[in-house]
């Protein structure tokens, strides 16, 4: 197996509207997923994962680029590897009279999957003890992992999810956050879109960042984090003036936080108190500000106007 699932490279898409003006959704967009584990499509809204995604799939003709998927070429050769995609791009139908159980049967047959695969997806996704109820007692997270156990049916290698956990409550979120943890742990690669950094941050073991259908950022979560923002330390401090005074002097950057102070590009946390006490400030609080990729990815929007 390829070690790369997925790559594009300078993928291009302008939609017109009715109107005949054109918007481009994405432009030149290259982006590498690995193979096994969960990666992080991650970018504002309308900056081009849908319309990406849907290339992908061959939903979307591309206006330039290459793609491929598993070494295949797409759309040419998508044939010979859709059967190891499970996507789900929009909400799919289920009967709401039938229980979960039996509309993953009836999707099994339809697709010709054994139906012995139905109890297993219903475990792979939590959903065991409540498969015999019906698809409308559900709450809107079990629906969503319904959805997925109906992509799991054909045993996929690579599963696309788009916004998985638009419209749920945080405790949906951790279900559906676990069961792709589940699903990357057991060596599926599973490309999920975002735009709610924080959610992704916990789950992706490499993520890419886009904006305006660009890449602007892609490595492991520690890789991104630590590649773009510097290392920052909050402080408590009386005088907040001379404070500001002394360490911008020394060179960093000081901004004002509530009661505290946000002391950037000190060499070491150390220094800010060191240079603070030489001058009879004394620091009563010094925590180091854990970056995230919702800073990282704020940083590096800024200057896109997104
Ligand atoms: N069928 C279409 N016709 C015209 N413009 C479109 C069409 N589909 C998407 N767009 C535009 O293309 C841009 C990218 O949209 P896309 O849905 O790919 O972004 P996204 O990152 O998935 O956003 P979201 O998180 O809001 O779904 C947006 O400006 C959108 O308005």
């Amino acid at each position: 197996m390829p070690d790369v699932a997925i790559s594009t490279r300078g993928l291009r898409k302008t939609y017109r509207t009715r109107r005949g003006r054109k918007v481009v959704a994405v432009q030149g967009l290259d982006l590498e997923v690995p193979t096994g584990g969960v990666h992080g499509f991650l970018g504002p809204n309308g900056s081009g994962k849908t319309t990406s995604i849907r290339m992908l799939l061959g939903l979307v003709r591309s206006d330039a680029g290459t793609m491929t998927v598993f070494g295949k070429t797409v759309p040419a050769q998508l044939p010979e590897v859709v059967g190891r995609i499970g996507a789900i791009v929009e909400s799919p139908k289920f009967f709401p009279a039938f229980t979960g159980r039996k509309n993953l049967e009836l999707l099994a047959e339809a697709i010709g999957a054994p139906r012995t695969r139905v109890g297993e997806v219903l475990e792979q996704t939590s959903l065991g003890e409540r498969g015999n109820d019906r698809f409308r007692s559900y709450s809107l997270g079990m629906k969503q992992r319904l959805a997925i156990a109906a992509t799991l049916l054909k045993e996929p290698d690579l599963l696309i999810f788009d916004e998985p956990t638009n419209g749920l409550d945080p405790a949906g979120i951790r279900e559906i956050r676990e069961t792709m943890r589940g699903l990357g742990d057991q060596g599926k690669t599973v490309l999920v879109s975002s735009h709610i950094l924080a959610e992704v941050e916990q789950v992706a073991d490499t993520v890419s960042i886009i904006g305006h259908g660009r890449l602007l950022a892609s490595g492991t979560v520690a890789e991104v984090i630590g590649g773009s923002t510097a290392p920052t330390v909050k402080v408590a401090v009386g005088n907040h003036e001379a404070a500001t005074r002394i360490l911008t002097a020394a060179g960093m950057t000081v901004r004002a936080d509530g009661n505290y102070l946000l002391v950037e590009g000190a060499p070491d946390p150390a220094d800010v108190t060191r240079r603070l006490a030489h001058q009879e400030l004394y620091v009563s609080e010094l925590v180091p500000v854990r970056a995230d990729l919702e800073s990282v990815f704020l940083e590096l929007t800024e200057g896109e106007g997104l």
